[in-house]
């Protein structure tokens, strides 16, 4: 409750294609591309209808608090316009400062950000009003009703037109699920009404970018699925959504891309099924003949084997499993087979964005950070 949604002030420029491409990379493997489809609305209309083009594009970008350890040490982020972009790491991994630099509310210390193509803070006149931001909760007055909040918020927008303003919050409400709560005192709402209210304030204005600092922090799994649901909806309008959370899960739900942080470090980045994939998963076969087994897996690619009781686990060729992949599941299996290698059990274990991370970090992901 700390923040107010970002300041709207201004005019805003049209150009968004940003400087930077599409493409992911910034540490590791993840070679993926561009936008999702559902980038046909506002996000894709930048200067000459370039769909390709970087929402955010952060360069050496850090932050170091007075004598501190830098809280965001030289961060290189791209995210494509039309993604739903997870910002994802530990608590105090530097998500929340990156996201305050971004919105230029803190300078800083060195290195750059753009936001739809314009440097911040430097730009933030004429970029925020395109921006729609909800940080550290939203700032709502809770002796007033969740629609008079919002109409408080509106009039202090000089871009926003006071004729429409009665049906665009009549609009907003509707869009959150909150038209039926609209009367009631903000102090009389849950924490996830709370949450809907302060996306609702964010898309009071069509907003070619919507910036979400842990959206679902402290909701129950029912308030999550509705901010959930309300993300895609909202990214399939067009909007690209900008979200952080230190929940690997959730980024894997609803997020097409996104970064792992940690320590203020960019560990990874790229779309979330080629991170995923960049941990390839294992391959497991249960056997009697483990050490047979382990052989054949060797000579046909597989590495860092791990025998346990009757299990040989390992990690399978790098390329996508399949017959027209690195390497074929089956044929694996028939090689064993062959051998002598008494098969009982045979399977791959997808990656998860769990595994992505351990294998990119060596560290579990500790959510208490
Ligand atoms: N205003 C500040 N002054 C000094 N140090 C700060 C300040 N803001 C953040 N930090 C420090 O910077 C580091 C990164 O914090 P930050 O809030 O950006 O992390 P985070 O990933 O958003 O975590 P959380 O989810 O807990 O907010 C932490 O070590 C934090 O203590």
């Amino acid at each position: 409750m700390k923040q107010p949604p970002a300041a709207e002030t201004g005019t805003g420029s049209q150009d968004g294609t940003g400087a930077g491409t599409a493409a992911p990379t910034a540490v590791e493997n993840a070679a993926g591309t561009a936008a999702r489809p559902a980038a046909a609305g506002p996000a894709a209309e930048g200067a000459g209808g370039a769909a390709a083009g970087s929402v955010i594009v952060t360069r050496g970008l850090t932050k170091r608090f007075r004598g501190g350890q830098p809280a965001v040490d030289g961060l290189d982020l791209t995210v494509p316009a039309g993604s739903v972009f997870g910002f994802l790491g530990p608590n105090g991994s530097g998500k929340t400062t990156t996201i305050r630099m971004l919105m230029g509310l803190i300078r800083p210390t060195s290195g750059s950000a753009r936001v739809l193509g314009a440097p911040m803070p430097g730009a933030a006149r004429r970029v925020l009003p395109q921006v729609g931001a909800l940080i550290e909760g939203p700032a709502l007055y809770g002796f007033l009703s969740g629609r008079d909040n919002l109409r408080r918020l509106d009039a202090a927008d000089p871009d926003a037109d006071p004729r429409t303003r009665d049906a665009r919050i009549a609009a907003a409400l509707e869009r959150v699920g909150l038209a039926a709560a609209g009367s009631k005192k903000a102090r009389a709402y849950s924490l996830g009404m709370k949450q809907r209210l302060g996306l609702a304030a964010a898309l009071l204005r069509p907003r070619r970018l919507l910036v979400l600092d842990e959206p679902t922090n402290g909701l129950d799994p029912q308030g999550m699925r509705e901010i959930r649901a309300l993300v895609r909806e909202v990214a399939d309008g067009g909007t690209t959504v900008f979200l952080s959370s230190h929940l690997l899960d959730e980024i894997e739900q609803v997020c097409t891309h996104a970064a792992v942080m940690a320590r203020g470090r960019l560990v990874v980045q790229g779309p979330v099924a080629e991170l995923a994939a960049g941990a390839r998963g294992r391959l497991s076969v249960t056997t009697p003949d483990t050490a047979d087994a382990a052989r054949v897996l060797r000579e046909h690619g597989v590495t860092n084997l791990v025998v346990t009781g009757g299990r040989v686990t390992g990690e399978p060729p790098a390329g996508p499993p399949g017959p027209a992949g690195a390497f074929d599941p089956a044929d694996l299996n028939a090689a064993l087979v062959r051998d002598g290698v008494r098969v009982r059990g045979f399977g791959l274990e997808r990656a998860s964005l769990e595994d992505a991370f351990v294998a990119l970090t060596g560290e579990g992901f500790d959510v208490a950070g």
